[in-house]
């Protein structure tokens, strides 16, 4: 059986053209004029490009007392709704839980995802057992991503020590650290002095995280990844002062990538100062939502090439969830949707008002990550021998964002009310078409774990260069004798 997606434009990150696209065995077999099919898809007037991949997703997370609501089945349904083929979320181990057997619990979840998938690996405590295992965790289980708390003091968050420790084991296996950045001591220490002052609504939790703290973390890190000879990428990178420290490394040749979130590039600070205790505490995620200078910059960076992607975060909880912190801010669970609203929003507020190219936008939403995560062209691409991970994106369909037809389990959407132009004509995995037009069409269990080979070209780039640049020991002839 074949399908043939007709009379579209191509759209790449560094091509545009008219083709047609043809599928066979959940793959691209071939790409040009003419092409028939026994299914046919038609694309007049769309463009054909590669599915979203969110790198970036929290599902049926335990955090905070609870667990995010959306799991793997309404998560993924929620991500191909929106024209995104695959996500990556976070194996978190408990304290002392090896990481296999965290792995095991993520593997039992994620057997309901309508998308394909994979995992990051979080290292939430340090000792031997978790230096060993790493290994396992790279060689046999195909992760090649590891994550980093530098927040959430008392719970996640790993020290100095810890994370040195964790960036120089990443540099031998040929892994990619990742960093939650922001300075857990210092969140925790104004935390205390807000709500000791009165401040216990959900605005003090934007107080107790301000961009300093944000920027300090992200330049600790870059510089902790440098002395352990490895890559970096900084996940959720909300403001000027992170992205400073990102630009900055990157133009003194470090290898670092930054990833703003569709959330703090079209929503604001503002939205905590609203009378709704609800409507705030909905918002509530970490980094805070800033103000538009911060939004400009990421903007910007987005343009430069100094941010590479574009991903959600989503961490979905319900209103009743956010209650558990009336009264004290500090206990509202941290985490917002967006899976399907990502891709509509960069398009209608980035494509749209001409901050970015259809080619830049297929850039920060797959094939960028799909290149850092070492899976590029099995996906991000739209190229013969690919995954059929496509969608069909019609630059005139509309709609107004609204949590009454959204796939989220959750009972409200922080975008509430926007309205976007762009959204998915066809959304396909691996050849399956997922979204027809606006019907759910996908599958529970059609997902498959998508694995990671580790030493990228990157990660070889940088070991070469740290071995030739490695301190060596000054041969010298007339060593004076002890002058003991
Ligand atoms: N971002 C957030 O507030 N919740 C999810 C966990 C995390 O990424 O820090
Ligand atoms: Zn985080
Ligand atoms: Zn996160």
């Amino acid at each position: 059986m074949t399908t043939v997606i007709k009379n579209g434009t191509v759209v790449t990150a560094d091509l545009s053209y008219k083709a047609d696209v043809l599928i066979e065995g959940g793959q691209i077999i071939e790409i040009g004029a003419d092409l028939k099919g026994d299914e046919v898809l038609d694309a007049t007037g769309c463009y054909v490009m590669p599915g979203g991949i969110d790198p970036h997703t929290h599902l049926e997370m335990p955090f905070m007392g609870t667990y995010s609501t959306d799991d793997f089945e309404s998560g993924t349904r929620a991500a191909l709704a929106g024209g995104t083929t695959m996500v990556v979320d976070f194996a978190l181990p408990s304290p002392g839980q090896g990481l296999l057997d965290a792995i095991q619990m993520w593997d039992n979840k994620s057997t309901r995802a309508h998308c394909d998938y994979s995992f990051h690996m979080a290292i939430t405590w340090w000792g031997e057992q978790v230096f060993n295992e790493m290994e396992t965790v790279v060689r046999e289980r195909g992760i090649n991503t590891f994550k980093h708390f530098l927040a959430y003091k008392g719970a996640l968050m790993v020290n100095d020590d810890e994370l040195y420790a964790s960036f120089s084991r990443c540099a031998e296996l040929g892994a990619i650290p990742l960093v939650h950045a922001e300075n857990g001591d210092v969140v925790a220490e104004l935390s205390a002095k807000l709500l000791a002052a009165g401040n216990t609504g959900p605005e003090a939790h934007a107080y107790s995280r301000p961009p300093q703290v944000e920027g300090e973390a992200t330049n600790r890190a870059i510089m902790i990844a440098d002395m352990a000879g490895v890559p970096l990428y900084v996940v959720h990178t909300s403001c000027e002062e992170s992205h400073e420290a990102i630009r900055r490394a990157r133009q003194a040749g470090k290898r670092v990538w930054g990833e703003p979130l569709i959330q703090h590039l079209t929503l604001d600070e503002s939205e905590y100062f609203d009378k709704d205790w609800d409507h705030a505490a909905r918002r509530v995620m970490s980094p805070p939502f800033r103000n538009k200078q911060h939004q400009d910059s990421l903007w910007a960076g987005l343009q430069a090439g100094s941010l590479s992607c574009v991903a959600t975060d989503h961490c979905a909880f319900t209103t009743e969830q956010k209650r558990y912190g009336v009264g004290d801010f500090t206990k509202i669970p941290n985490g917002t949707g967006g899976l399907e609203d990502r891709l509509p929003m960069l398009w209608t507020y980035g494509v749209g008002t001409g901050r970015l190219t259809p080619n830049e936008f297929v850039a920060v939403t797959s094939t960028n990550i799909a290149k850092i995560l070492n899976i590029y062209p099995k996906k991000g691409a739209v190229l013969v021998g690919a995954d059929a991970d496509l969608i069909v994106w019609d630059p005139e369909k509309s709609k107004v964002i609204s949590a009454a037809s959204q796939q989220s389990a959750i009972d409200y959407n922080v975008f509430e009310g926007k309205e976007v132009k762009g959204l998915p004509r066809f959304t396909l995995s691996r050849g399956k078409v997922a979204v027809y037009d606006g019907e759910m069409r996908s599958e529970e269990g059609h997902g498959k774990f998508v694995k990671r080979e580790p030493n990228g070209s990157v990660n070889r780039a940088l070991s070469s260069w740290k071995e030739l640049t490695a301190p060596r020991p000054i041969q010298r002839s007339g060593i004076p004798a002890s002058g003991v």
